[in-house]
């Protein structure tokens, strides 16, 4: 009896308290905003419901634990008090044994007490402890993602030579039982192409990106990068052949030179140059450490802008054929978005690139602008041509821009 509820507080032990850590991170990371929009009490709130959560549980996963260590108390004594009771009636009523005896049988008592005690407290911690293994393995049995590397089917070190991408019958989902976000999509980019992906809020621009990256993975369908199926591959081989300047720039606790080639691939020179055309070697270069300036957790210690020119330069260095911009230019001021555009223009031109824009202006000269709506492919063509049909959905969405800056 002891042991089943011990276990299941110590379960609801560790899953109530996992919710107080989440609540902790989120209010130490949003503090300003919670300032800023006078949350703090609903906060507050939020944090001492969870506690007391915990609290509660903890409180009597230590009252059973008494529980267990009053009866263990009460049965070594009464060992003790029969083996004293025991050894002074068989010397008074029947003279066997001498003081030295019946002191030997009742220290071993206390010993034999405390031993069965320990043994006890030992069984039950450990079982205790098992819900941690547990939860550990829960973690263990998750899918995990396809394989890095497949041995018998890598691409050539020169895959992707053009950057021809083609989707074919597309379609892809979060997770098995969500619906389809991505739905039978088949549109072909041309090596070299600038394709501005537009659509509404939630249409499945960002999801094209993630399923590129194989970050969700195809439901039916192929996407082809230069003829080749990106599924054949291991994902260290498909992720490391395209770039990417997503919408909130990763950066790594390390040192610049670390952020920008992790695995050691290139020479200080070749990092220069990447900075260089990233505007962002002369700021660099202010720092008493240069390339081995630390960047902080999460990259605390940078703005959003020279965060995502990080992110540009760590694009340039890799020299991908594939780029894919996701909605870059929406957190950042105009300088800093004219550099971006600029060096993309400028560096990438030999390269195909995606680019997920909410800012029209920033897509309107793309060779092609393809347009998600609900996750299908509403239009597809050049930007004069959508503008020029008075009723395609590109014209209305450009018309509604225009009209929310006028
Ligand atoms: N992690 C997720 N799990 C389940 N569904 C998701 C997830 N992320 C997005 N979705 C769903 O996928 C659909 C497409 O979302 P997506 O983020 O691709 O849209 P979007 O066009 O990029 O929107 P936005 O312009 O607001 O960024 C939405 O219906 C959304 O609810």
């Amino acid at each position: 009896m002891f042991l089943c509820s011990s276990r299941e507080l110590r379960r609801l032990e560790s899953t109530t308290g996992s919710p107080i850590i989440a609540q902790f991170q989120e209010s130490i990371s949003g503090a300003t905003s919670i300032r800023a929009y006078g949350h703090q009490s609903r906060f507050l709130q939020v944090l001492e419901t969870r506690l007391g959560q915990n609290i509660q549980v903890s409180y009597n996963y230590w009252i059973i634990k008494r529980w267990l260590s009053t009866r263990l108390d009460v049965f070594g004594n009464i060992i003790v008090f029969g083996t004293s009771l025991l050894a002074v009636m068989s010397v008074h009523l029947y003279g066997v044994g001498d003081a030295s005896l019946v002191g030997l049988a009742i220290t071993y008592a206390f010993e034999m007490s405390n031993l069965i005690r320990f043994a006890v407290r030992s069984y039950t911690d450990m079982e205790d402890s098992m819900t941690h293994v547990e939860r550990a393995l829960e973690y263990a049995r998750l899918l995990p993602e396809s394989a890095d590397i497949i041995e018998d089917c890598r691409p050539k070190d020169t895959w992707p030579e053009h950057g021809k991408l083609e989707f074919k019958a597309y379609s892809a989902r979060y997770r098995d039982g969500l619906d389809l976000v991505l739905k039978d999509l088949s549109f072909c980019v041309l090596p070299r192409q600038k394709v501005g992906i537009v659509g509404r809020t939630g249409a499945g621009k960002s999801s094209l990106s993630l399923a590129l990256f194989r970050i969700i993975e195809s439901a039916r369908g192929q996407i082809l990068l230069d003829g080749k199926d990106i599924s054949q591959y291991g994902l260290f081989d498909v992720r490391s052949k395209l770039s990417i300047i997503p919408q909130d720039p990763v950066l790594f606790a390390g040192t610049v030179r670390e952020n920008l080639d992790p695995f050691n691939e290139y020479s200080d020179q070749d990092i220069w140059q990447a900075l260089e055309q990233a505007h962002l070697a002369d700021y660099i270069r202010t720092k008493d450490d240069r390339l081995e300036f630390i960047v902080t957790q999460s990259g605390n210690n940078f703005s959003i802008g020279q965060k995502q020119l990080i992110c540009l330069a760590r694009a340039l260095l890799k020299h991908a054929k594939v780029l894919v911009l996701d909605e870059a230019t929406a957190a950042i001021d105009n300088a800093t978005d004219e550099i971006i555009q600029e060096t993309i223009r400028a560096e990438f031109e030999s390269c195909t690139v995606l680019t997920i824009a909410h800012r029209l202006n920033t897509i309107i000269d793309s060779d092609m602008v393809l347009l998600i709506d609900d996750g299908r492919i509403a239009e597809y063509d050049t930007p004069q041509k959508l503008l020029a049909n008075r009723k395609s959905l590109f014209t209305e969405l450009v018309e509604e821009a225009q009209n929310r800056n006028t």
